[in-house]
C-alpha cells in the first residue's frame, strides 16, 4: 500500500491522497513565508493539461523523493544556466538560448502511464484564476465513498494550463529565486530516518555526513541486507540441494572452533592448498590431481581467516595468503555441522564495522568511509543490489548517459574456468537498492579490495563480491577500491570517446576511471 499525502482542504478538514497519485512536481515559491512546491498529478489517460496544485512542503512529507527530484533537476538547471551566463559575451548584449536540461525535459514527458490503483484524494478547494493563481487547471475531489481522485479542469474559473508551458517563464523566476531550504532539511532528516532502519549488528549504525552542499542521497534508494535476484527474468541462485554442509566437522572439535581440521572440511573442497605443510609423497599428488583437474579433497587447504584464538586483534582477518591472492573464500554455511562459532564463516554475518557516507569535496559525488581504525585483512561489508541478466545490465547502461555513476558489477568470476557464456553472466546493479558499500570510490592506490565469497561451491554464478581492508585504515579515512583491480602491470587501453577521468588524486593513478 503506497503511503498517503495529507491535503488540507477548506481550511479545516485535512484529506489524504496516496503518493501514487503524484507525478512529479513542477514549481516551487514562497508565499506568506511558506515554502510550497507544484504537484502535478496523475491522470488516467494521457493530457497536457492535468490537475496542478500548489502544496505546503509539510503537506508533501510522504513524497519527498518528488521533491527531491525536482530539487535536482533544478539545481543542475540553474548551473547549467549560470554556466551559460558566464559564456556570455558582456559586449553582444545578446541573450544565449536557454540549454536544454533533464529540469526541462521532465517537464515535458507525457503522462505516466495509468496506475491500476484507483484514483484518490483530495481537496475540493474552490479553484480559482484571479491572481495569484493558486490552483492550475484542475481540482482533486472526492466522490460519494470518500474516494480521491484527480478531476479535470471543466469550469470557466479554472485556467487551463499546458503542461508544456508550466512553468511559465514568471514561475521560472520565482522558482530560482525562493528559498528551498524547508524542503531540503525534511529531505536530509528523511534520509537519515531511512539509515536508522538498516539492519546492521547492532550499534553498528551508519550515518550520513554532509559538510559540501546541501545534497542528499536518493530518497529512491531502497537498502537491503540479501540480493534482489530478478527472477521474472530468468536470474536463479543454484538449487538449495546443490549446497552441502560439511559433516566431519563438529562444533566440539579441539578448540571448539568448528571446522579446525581443513583436511576434513568439505567447504573448504576448492580452497587452497596449503602446500607447506604437504610432505614429499603428498606434494607429488597434489601436482598429479593438478594436472588432471582431480578432486583436492584431503590435501592441507589454508582457512581464509585468522581464528579467535589467533593473533591478538586479528581475528575474522584474512590471513596473508588469501588477502594477497585473488582465490575464491569458501565460507561454511547453515547446512554444516560445524556450529555457529565456526572460524569459517565471517562475511555471511554482514557489515560489523560502523561506516558513515559522506559527501567528497573532490567532485566524486559520495563516499564512505569507516568511524572506526580497521586492521589490515578486516571485513568491512558485501556489495548488495538487483542480480539482473547480461542483457537487463547491457539495457540499463544503454538507457544512462555514460557520465551517470556507474553501479553495475558483474558476477563474473568463474566464467572463464568454467566456460560460462558472456550473455549467462549475472550481474549486481547497486543503483537502485543495495548497501552503504554502493557509496564506495574508486582509488587507484587503494586502501580495500574486492573478494569472491562463496557459500554454495555448486554455484557458479551467485557470489558475494565482500569488500575487506588491504592495509591498515585509520578512523576517518575515505575507503576506496581498484574498480578495475588489475594484475600489476597489466595496461591500461587508451581511452576512448566519453572516457571517465579519475579523480582519486593518488600519486600513481591512471588518469581515467573507465577508458
Ligand atoms: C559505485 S559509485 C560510487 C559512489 C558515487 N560517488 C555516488 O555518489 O553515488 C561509482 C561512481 O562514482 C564516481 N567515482 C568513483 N570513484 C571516482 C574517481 N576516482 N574519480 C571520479 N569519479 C569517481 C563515478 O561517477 C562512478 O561511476
Amino acid at each position: 500500500m503506497p503511503s498517503m499525502v495529507v491535503i488540507p482542504t477548506n481550511g479545516h478538514v485535512r484529506r489524504r491522497v496516496l503518493v501514487d497519485r503524484v507525478h512529479s512536481i513542477v514549481s516551487n515559491r514562497v508565499q506568506n513565508g511558506d515554502e510550497q512546491y507544484l504537484v502535478r498529478w496523475s491522470t488516467d489517460s494521457p493530457t497536457n493539461t492535468p490537475p496542478l496544485s500548489w502544496h505546503s512542503i509539510t503537506e508533501l512529507l510522504r513524497c519527498l523523493e518528488h521533491v527531491q527530484d525536482y530539487l535536482d533537476g533544478r539545481e543542475k538547471f540553474m548551473q547549467a544556466s549560470s554556466q551559460i551566463r558566464k559564456r556570455k559575451n558582456p559586449d553582444s548584449g545578446l541573450e544565449v538560448e536557454r540549454r536544454a536540461s533533464p529540469f526541462d525535459r521532465r517537464l515535458q514527458t507525457g503522462s505516466r502511464t495509468p496506475s491500476a490503483s484507483r484514483s484518490s484524494s483530495v481537496s475540493s478547494a474552490a479553484p480559482s484564476t484571479s491572481s495569484p493563481i493558486d490552483i492550475y487547471n484542475g481540482v482533486l475531489d472526492a466522490d460519494e465513498h470518500h474516494a480521491i481522485f484527480c478531476r479535470n479542469s471543466t469550469g470557466a474559473d479554472i485556467a487551463r494550463l499546458d503542461i508544456r508551458t508550466v512553468p511559465t517563464p514568471d514561475m521560472s523566476r520565482t522558482a530560482h529565486r525562493a528559498s528551498v531550504d524547508k524542503a531540503l532539511t525534511y529531505i536530509r532528516n528523511e534520509y537519515v530516518r531511512k539509515l536508522a532502519r538498516v539492519p546492521g549488528k547492532e550499534g553498528k549504525a551508519l550515518y550520513l555526513i554532509n559538510s559540501v552542499d546541501s545534497s542528499t542521497p536518493s530518497l529512491r534508494f531502497r537498502y537491503i541486507s540479501e540480493y534482489v535476484l530478478d527472477e521474472k527474468n530468468g536470474v536463479y541462485r543454484a538449487s538449495s540441494e546443490t549446497q552441502q554442509g560439511c559433516t566431519k566437522c563438529s562444533p566440539h572439535m579441539g578448540r571448539n572452533i568448528g571446522c579446525e581440521y581443513t583436511k576434513k572440511c568439505d567447504c573448504l573442497e576448492y580452497a587452497a592448498v596449503d602446500e607447506s605443510r604437504l610432505d614429499a609423497a603428498e606434494k607429488a599428488k597434489y601436482d598429479e590431481a593438478r594436472a588432471t583437474g582431480a578432486s583436492t579433497m584431503g590435501f592441507s587447504k589454508k582457512f581464509p581467516y585468522f581464528a579467535s584464538s589467533n593473533k591478538r586483534g586479528k581475528t575474522r582477518c584474512l590471513v596473508p595468503f588469501y588477502l594477497n591472492s585473488r582465490r575464491p573464500i569458501y565460507e561454511c554455511n547453515d547446512k554444516c555441522d560445524c556450529g555457529p562459532y565456526c572460524r569459517n564463516k565471517n562475511v555471511q554475518f554482514g557489515r560489523q564495522v560502523e561506516v558513515e557516507i559522506f559527501r567528497t569535496s573532490g567532485g566524486r559525488g559520495w563516499g564512505l568511509r569507516c568511524k572506526e581504525d580497521l586492521c589490515q585483512g578486516q571485513f568491512i561489508d558485501t556489495y548488495r543490489g538487483e542480480v539482473i541478466t547480461d542483457a537487463e545490465a547491457t539495457r540499463r547502461e544503454h538507457a544512462s548517459s555514460k557520465a551517470k555513476a556507474s553501479y553495475l558489477y558483474s558476477l563474473d568470476k568463474f566464467a572463464v574456468s568454467e566456460s560460462i557464456a558472456d550473455e549467462d553472466i549475472y550481474v549486481v546493479d547497486g543503483e537502485f537498492m543495495g548497501g552503504p558499500s554502493k557509496f564506495i570510490n574508486h582509488s587507484c592506490e587503494p586502501n580495500c579490495r574486492q573478494y569472491t565469497v562463496s557459500y554454495n561451491k555448486h554455484d557458479l554464478r551467485v557470489y558475494d563480491i565482500a569488500f575487506f581492508a588491504c592495509r591498515p585504515i585509520p578512523k576517518g579515512e575515505e575507503l576506496t577500491f581498484d574498480y578495475l583491480d588489475k594484475d600489476e602491470g597489466t595496461s591500461m587501453d587508451e581511452p576512448g570517446e566519453g572516457a571517465i577521468p579519475c579523480l582519486c588524486g593518488a600519486a600513481k593513478c591512471r588518469k581515467w576511471l573507465w577508458t
